[in-house]
């Protein structure tokens, strides 16, 4: 009963401030580029254009993320003016997401993504790129989900020209798990007790 009142009050008290974010990305394919998506190197007679790797998946959950977080985008934070990042490793600037979204005090619930791609068959690589998205963004396997689709052969997708993505994401402030965790009957379980993520497992 007590549990039901104060989840209440903190409904009613704003503190659960609980944020989604989207993001959108797309990527020219061309001939004589690696196809990376979702840190993961896709045998493929293409690769994806770009300043850096080009990997569309983990550009759009960038973006996703940076938006929740009212952060703004990924261009803002790593500019394609700047040569420090010609043909960065995406992974790692996931990860510097991460590390802005936390100076927020955001714990990432979950995060989940869309590939469009005509070709090639991405069935095969998914499970290793979502184990790398939740590796770099330091959460559950089962807090992230990769899908691929084609586009039935329509538009820039569907004709082979290029890959796009989209994403989604929820992110929770800190303090609602701190006070989740007061409220929370029996044990404690992560970082001094907080459930949000898996920092120290
Ligand atoms: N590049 C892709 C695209 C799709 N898949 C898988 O095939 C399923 C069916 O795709 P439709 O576009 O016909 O809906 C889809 O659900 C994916 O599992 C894929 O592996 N690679
Ligand atoms: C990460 C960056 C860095 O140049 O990658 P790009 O390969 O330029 O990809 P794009 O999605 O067009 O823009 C994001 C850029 O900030």
């Amino acid at each position: 009963m007590v549990y039901v009142i104060i989840y209440t009050e903190l409904f009613e008290s704003e503190v659960w401030d609980m944020r989604v974010g989207m993001g959108y990305d797309v990527h020219k394919l061309v001939e004589g580029r690696p196809l990376i998506l979702g840190g993961v190197h896709v045998p493929y007679e293409k690769g994806l254009l770009g300043h850096s790797d080009a990997d569309v998946l983990l550009h759009a959950i960038s973006d996703a993320l940076l938006g929740a977080a009212a952060l703004g985008d990924i261009g803002k934070h790593f500019p394609d003016t700047d040569p420090k990042y010609k043909g960065a490793d995406s992974i790692g600037l996931l990860k510097e997401v991460r590390r802005l979204v936390e100076e927020e005090c955001y714990l990432i619930e979950n995060v989940d993504a869309t590939v469009i791609a005509q070709r090639p068959k991405l069935a095969p690589y998914i499970e290793e790129m979502a184990e790398n998205i939740a590796e770099a963004l330091g959460i559950g396997r089962k807090q992230v989900n990769v899908k691929a689709t084609t586009e039935e052969h329509l538009g820039f997708t569907g004709e082979g020209l290029g890959i796009s993505a989209n994403a989604v994401c929820m992110l929770t402030p800190v303090d609602n798990f701190i006070y989740e965790d007061v409220l929370r009957p029996g044990g404690q379980t992560g970082c001094q007790g907080c459930p949000g993520c898996q920092k120290g497992e």
